[in-house]
């Protein structure tokens, strides 16, 4: 409940903080304008009562009331719709910032890749365009509850038994309600084999999975496995459709009941004398303005339910990256040059929840100013060893030192200012040129000389004679003028960007040149260790991931893992002369290209 009620806060805030006043609007105008119709319906029955009564100076109140109310309505109407559409584009926008915010300021990387955090942070992406509604729906809740309230008041003035009425009203909109969570229920359900049925489309139709499909036959294969998980999520939302209506049907046969019995009553009352004309034609209208109340109370009840629990998420997002932040009790500064290297001592490390030990008991030194390569089979824990020295993961048990100083010690940011990277699975930024490199060092991003280092470091320069406008280019073809770049261009930028900075101290190449053959990848690597020489001075080190021995070979230091241990650590001639794994695959690997 308590975490509902901070989920409805923060969505709450998210309209009044993106467009306070158009927010305020839109909540006032809307009381206003559920305050119209009743009001007008109980003008209506003044007015008839003045034209039985011959009662000309009541029926000119009356006129004037009806017509003001008309007016205020028209107004009232064109000011909340504005308001509505102002505050749902701002608060889209706000609510989009926050997500962005919050994600990204998770310090470490398990929500992108534990299974339980993908699906939560998997939906509040695909439904974060409700995030910003939240003001509307509470304005449509209000004026469901203001224009009930009103005409509860009127027909208790008719007749107290009258307020049968919009009791049955409210039990209407339970019922709805319940229709409306079989459905929202289905679509859960569903998500699953949704996002299956929409990955086969996309494998399907998609450019890229086109060569395979052609190969392996796999159209039919496909259009089978699409079908059959099509048809479990139409039978699942089908049956939540057919009860819903059915809920619907018994529920109007309801309504429709106590309408007719209201009526009937008020019109006895009249037969009677006990009411006047004005009384039945107030009844009627009030009776026929409940459906519309009832529909639009549904409506945003159901909408409203839906955006909280999209809070919800977002309220555990937010738990998540506070209970995440890592601050130290006794932080350390980073050095500002490494004159020892960095240090692993006895670090054991699983992924969370999981019972794998990936590092195990692991100790390597990686001395200052040196460029040293990691190498070992698939699932040695390369990737995971690189993770660590960024401070994505923390050690279960052991640590890292920076110059003696344990890394645990130094602020996240303060240490991530201090390293460079260029992965594998690098980000293709849609931006100008210059930015898409000079992101990494931002300070220095309208620097065309310090960006054009980096490219030049990274052998990337080249890139830029494929480029129109050179720096100044928009990448990306869906943009305007924009220019579509190989893959392999591509990754060249990304490798611009890891040799931007000037002063890191630890500079990461994690297999970020595996597309590229392998005299290119030499090629490439030959100007990282440059380029690591020129920070050596720093005590800069640089690290390479890599599964080329001929690659890995002008390292000053190869360290083979396994199993997330060390197996064997020196130089190429050293590992060599030692005759281990390493001299093995070497020679199998020389072999492969003589
Ligand atoms: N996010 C994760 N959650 C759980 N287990 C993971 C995660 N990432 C990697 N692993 C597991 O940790 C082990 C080491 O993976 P890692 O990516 O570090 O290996 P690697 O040596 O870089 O392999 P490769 O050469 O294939 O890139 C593997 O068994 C892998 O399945």
């Amino acid at each position: 409940m308590r975490e509902t009620l901070r989920a409805y806060r923060m969505l709450i805030r998210i309209g009044f903080r993106a467009a306070p006043w158009q927010a305020t609007f839109q909540l006032v105008t809307g009381v206003i304008m559920s305050l119209g119709a009743p009001v007008a319906a109980y003008g209506g029955k003044l007015l008839i009562d003045a034209v039985v009564a011959h009662d000309l100076r009541l029926g000119v109140l009356a006129g004037v009331l009806v017509a003001v109310m008309v007016a205020v309505n028209l107004v009232t109407v064109f000011y909340y719709v504005d308001c509505a559409f102002g505050v749902m584009e701002r608060a889209r926008a706000y609510a989009d910032r926050r997500l962005m915010e919050l994600m990204g300021g998770v310090d470490g990387l398990a929500h992108h890749e534990r299974p339980e955090y993908l699906d939560q942070v998997q939906r509040i992406r695909e439904e974060s365009g409700a995030l910003g509604s939240m003001t509307n729906a509470t304005a449509g809740i209000l004026r469901a509850v203001v224009s009930l309230g009103a005409a509860g008041v009127l027909l208790a003035q008719i007749h107290p038994v009258l307020l049968a009425l919009p009791f049955v009203a409210v039990v209407s909109i339970a019922v709805g309600k319940r229709a409306r969570d079989l459905d929202v229920t289905a679509q859960e359900l569903t998500t699953e084999p949704e996002r299956l049925r929409r990955h086969i489309f996309d494998i399907a139709t998609s450019a890229p999975s086109g060569k395979e499909l052609r190969v392996f036959g796999l159209t039919g294969e496909l259009l089978d496995r699409h079908h059959a998980v099509a048809r479990k999520v139409i039978d699942e939302r089908n049956r939540a459709t057919w009860q819903g209506a059915a809920l619907g049907v018994v529920d109007a046969l309801v309504f429709a009941l106590a309408y007719v019995a209201a009526i009937a009553f008020v019109l006895l009352r009249a037969v009677r004398g006990q009411a006047s004309p004005g009384d039945v034609v107030l009844a009627i209208g009030l009776a026929a303005q409940l459906t519309g109340i009832v529909y639009s109370a549904v409506m945003y009840g159901t909408h409203f339910m839906w955006v909280l629990r999209i809070g919800v998420r977002l309220v555990w997002l937010e738990d998540y990256a506070r209970d995440t932040a890592y601050v130290p009790s006794d932080p350390a500064d980073v050095p500002d040059r490494l004159t020892q290297g960095i240090e692993l001592r006895d670090v054991s490390f699983g992924y969370p929840d999981t019972s794998r030990t990936v590092l195990d008991r692991l100790s390597l030194h990686l001395p200052a100013g040196t460029v040293v390569a990691l190498v070992g089979e698939n699932g040695a824990g390369k990737t995971t060893l690189v993770k660590m020295l960024c401070d994505f993961y923390r050690p279960d048990t052991g640590q890292i030192l920076v110059d003696g100083t344990p890394l645990a010690r130094i602020p996240v940011e303060r240490w991530r200012a201090r390293v460079s990277a260029a992965f594998q699975d690098h980000v293709a930024f849609e931006f100008l040129a210059r930015e898409t490199v000079g992101v990494a060092d931002q300070p220095r991003i309208g620097d065309d000389a310090a960006v054009l280092a980096g490219l030049e470091r990274a052998g990337a320069s080249g890139v830029l004679t494929a480029l129109p406008n050179g720096l100044e280019t928009q990448l990306g073809k869906s943009w305007d003028g924009g220019v579509d770049l190989s893959g392999g261009q591509w990754q060249r930028l990304a490798l611009g960007r890891g040799l931007m900075r000037s002063d890191p101290l630890l500079v990461v190449f994690d297999e970020p040149t595996a597309a590229l053959d392998a005299q290119t990848e030499h090629a490439m690597f030959e100007r990282f260790a440059q380029a690591a020489r020129t920070g050596a001075g720093r005590g800069a080190v640089t690290l390479l991931v890599s599964h080329r021995f001929s690659t890995v070979r002008m390292a000053d230091l190869i360290v083979v893992l396994s199993k997330g241990r060390v197996l064997e650590q020196g130089s190429h001639a050293e590992l060599m002369e030692h005759g281990g794994l390493y001299a093995e695959l070497y020679d199998l690997q020389s072999k492969a290209y003589r």
